[in-house]
């Protein structure tokens, strides 16, 4: 018999919880969404230092989040229908990406992890962490989303399957071989996915909240962690654009701030300035 993985179990207070309300998708979404197409609500969520890294390095697993904004992460994770990285973080973290909350009670309460993988490069494996929490139904199964032609190899395949996953297919015709968000989130939206949330990592968040991505962002919640990570770190920084005159574009700034001390970080809710 498989031994299920050892897990932590935390607590995020319900007062705490209140704070975040606003910035939060529905408790009971409605079949329709305000949006056209139609797509999930989403919410850009991460911890970075105070020099704007998520990572001491590419390949780096890095703690920033202190004990209490760990628990609002994993919070958030209840409150999502599905949590979505890129291939980078699911290599080098080998996240397990489950809610490990007091009051997560049940699978229906786990949101779907997701991981972007344009060339199906991610190898992975039986003892994947998503994996392990998946077969000991501590976690949903993951969903691998691929470029449309991509091949992805047989025994990758059965891995994902064989821990009720799936393999999804959508185009690839973002810049650099990526996805564009619109094609993702309308391919989780007809799957059933009605809220998102994007944990990282750098590649991800930055072409988010590049101006091609950052219409598609209900609300951002960051942790900020009191360190400098120093140069070399994988920072969030989204690309300057230049508009028709050779101006630059307006920078990308938060609106309906609010800050909230979380232990020893501080966690920063908002919502993008339109
Ligand atoms: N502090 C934090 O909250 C977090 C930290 N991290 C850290 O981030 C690092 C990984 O970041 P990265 O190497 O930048 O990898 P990443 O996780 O951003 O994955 C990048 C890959 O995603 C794929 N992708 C598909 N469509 C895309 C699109 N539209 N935009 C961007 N990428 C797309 C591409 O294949 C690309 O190479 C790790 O060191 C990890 O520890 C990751 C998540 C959260
Ligand atoms: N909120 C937060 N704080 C940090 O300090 C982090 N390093 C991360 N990383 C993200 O969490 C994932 C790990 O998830 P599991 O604990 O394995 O479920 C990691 O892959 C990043 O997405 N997040």
């Amino acid at each position: 018999m498989a031994i299920p993985p050892r897990q932590e179990t935390l607590t995020f207070p319900p007062s705490q919880a209140a704070l975040l309300a606003p910035y939060l998708p529905p408790l009971s979404p409605s079949s329709s969404s305000s949006s056209t197409p139609p797509r999930p609500h989403v919410t850009l969520t991460y911890a970075t230092s105070l020099d704007a890294a998520l990572a001491l390095g590419p390949g780096i697993r890095t703690a920033l989040s202190g004990p209490a904004s760990k628990a609002m992460t994993h919070y958030l994770r209840t409150r999502h229908d599905a949590i979505l990285v890129g291939v980078g973080t699911a290599v080098a973290d080998d996240p397990a990406l489950n809610a490990r909350i007091a009051g997560a009670a049940g699978i229906e309460t786990q949101p779907r992890p997701v991981v972007l993988d344009p060339r199906g490069r991610w190898d992975v494996r039986d003892g994947a962490r998503v994996v392990a929490a998946a077969r000991a139904g501590l976690g949903k199964a993951v969903w691998v989303v691929v470029g449309a032609g991509v091949e992805v190899a047989a025994g990758r395949r059965a891995v994902v399957e064989g821990c009720g996953g799936r393999v999804v297919r959508v185009g690839v015709r973002g810049d650099g071989g990526r996805f564009a968000w619109g094609d993702v989130l309308a391919v989780l939206w007809e799957e059933g996915v009605r809220s998102l949330m994007v944990e990282g990592g750098g590649e991800v968040i930055n072409s988010l909240l590049a101006p091609s991505g950052n219409g598609f962002v209900d609300s951002v919640i960051v942790t900020v962690a009191p360190t400098w990570l120093g140069q070399g770190g994988v920072v969030v920084s989204p690309p300057r654009t230049v508009g028709e005159d050779g101006a630059p574009a307006p920078p990308v700034r938060l609106a309906d701030v609010q800050w909230c001390p979380l232990g020893e970080d501080v966690v920063l809710c908002g919502r993008i300035q339109r």
